[in-house]
């Protein structure tokens, strides 16, 4: 057994009790198994979404001077008292410093953004002045300081705006332009290979074989990588044959992730790891704890981390937002999170669950009062893709959890909060 395949401890003390891994520990172990991609250097407009990986330090000190924050006139506080009147003697708009000094009773029109001038201490606002050709009367004392931007106030030139291992957002990519940093060294996007198995499915528009469905796991799974920021590979179907799923397979090492749908299960035409055993497949598990996605697989062919997925919609996908959405993090250089949970209550009773977590299809609604509540799908099969899509939550059921009467409080991975 290759160090791949080691069970942790905690794992050989639950398979006493279940030959089936907890859904915790397979993510775990996935997790374990994925390191970053290596970093590329993208222009500004291409980086947000991605993955940081260097610090961006900045490469100006912002504002660059001390600036006016208003427009009107900078003046030396002592003189700028209610009732005075100033001599203007210059103008500094943004852009175009004035070169001379504020004397004592003297001002100079500044606009906002305009460097201050030396001996200006502070900004007296033009609503509170009132200009006649040069001559500035003080309508209101100024404090010294009033409106000036400190320079460096925002940042400071060679002092670290973005750290290394931040998602980018539009706020992002702003201070990374603002700070001078035209590009951006981040994590390659994972590149993940999507291959859909079984004789019974066609493309969506293809013509559709006797007794066959049309694929939708490629579909939804190519939707959910983009999603998470993967760059999917959407693989030619691979009917229920061992020489052709070797074939596709075969193009494994060109990701940093296979992923393949069907075939996880136990049935003779379940050929998933038969078929990859022959390419040098080497299992790290197969079966968790959970519905749906109990015959998930996890391994490695070559170089290349695979995920078997099961092969019913709502499996694969409730998989990919459970193992998969972590992995893609995993790859891009973030930690890996699990899916992020909210405290909801359930606005009906729920039963009590078996060895298996559960993950339930539900809607969220208001009541009465505004407060949001939670209700389960009464059918949960897990061929059924329409009640995913309504869907908001999957309400989480710990294995072997009790029942729960309407208005007890349950954990929910809401699907938005993943663009799911
Ligand atoms: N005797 C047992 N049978 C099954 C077990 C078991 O433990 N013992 N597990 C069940 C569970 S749970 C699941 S989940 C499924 C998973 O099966 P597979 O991964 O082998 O998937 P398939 O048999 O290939 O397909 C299952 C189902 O999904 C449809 N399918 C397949 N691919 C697609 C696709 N790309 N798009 C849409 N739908 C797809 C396929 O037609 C089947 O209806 O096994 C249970 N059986
Ligand atoms: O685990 Mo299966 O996904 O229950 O249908």
């Amino acid at each position: 057994m290759s160090a791949w395949c080691t069970r942790p401890a905690a794992s050989r003390a639950s398979s006493v009790a279940s030959d089936l891994l907890p859904v915790e520990e397979a993510r775990a172990r996935i997790l374990a198994a994925l390191a970053p991609t290596a970093a590329e250097t993208v222009a500004l407009p291409e980086a947000a979404g991605r993955v940081l990986a260097r610090p961006v330090a900045a490469r100006l000190t912002q504002p660059p001077a001390d600036v006016s924050a208003m427009d009107g006139y900078a003046v030396r506080a002592a003189d700028a008292v209610e009732g005075a009147t100033l001599s203007m003697i210059g103008s500094a708009p943004a852009g175009r410093p004035f070169a001379g000094e504020v004397g004592p009773g003297q001002a100079v029109r500044i606009f906002t953004g305009g460097f201050v001038p030396a001996g200006a201490e502070a900004i007296l606002l033009q609503e509170d002045a009132t200009a006649e050709g040069t001559a500035v009367r003080v309508n209101e004392t100024v404090k010294a300081g009033r409106w000036i931007r400190r320079r460096g106030l925002d940042f400071t030139e060679g002092h670290e705006v973005l750290a290394a291992g931040r998602k980018l957002t539009a706020r992002d990519i702003g201070l990374a332009a603002a700070s001078n940093n035209p590009w951006l060294a981040v994590h390659r996007k994972p590149r993940i290979g999507i291959l859909a198995t079984g004789d019974e499915i066609a493309l969506p528009g293809d013509p559709i074989p006797a007794g066959g469905i049309v694929s939708s796991n490629a579909h939804a799974l190519a939707a959910l990588v983009k999603g998470a920021g993967g760059d999917p590979v959407v693989l030619p179907i691979a009917p229920d044959d061992t020489h052709a799923i070797a074939e596709v397979a075969g193009t494994a090492h060109a990701f940093d992730l296979l992923v393949t749908t069907g075939g996880a299960s136990v049935g003779e035409h379940d050929l998933i790891q038969k078929a990859l055993g022959g390419e040098g497949f080497e299992l790290g598990f197969w079966k968790i704890a959970m519905r749906p996605g109990k015959p998930l697989i996890w391994g490695r062919l070559g170089r290349t981390p695979v995920l078997g997925l099961p092969g019913n919609p709502v499996s694969a996908l409730v998989c990919g937002v459970v193992f998969l959405i972590p992995a893609i993090g995993r790859l891009s250089g973030l930690p890996g999170d699990p899916p992020p949970t909210r405290r909801l209550i359930t606005a009906v009773p729920i039963a009590e669950n078996d060895r298996r977590a559960d993950h339930l299809r539900s809607a969220i609604s208001y009541d009465s009062e505004g407060r949001m509540r939670v209700t389960p799908a009464e059918m949960q099969d897990s061929s059924m893709l329409a009640t995913l899509a309504r869907a908001d939550a999957l309400v989480l059921r710990a294995p072997f959890a009790r029942a729960l009467p309407a208005g007890a409080e349950v954990e929910a991975i809401v699907l938005a909060d993943l663009g799911v």
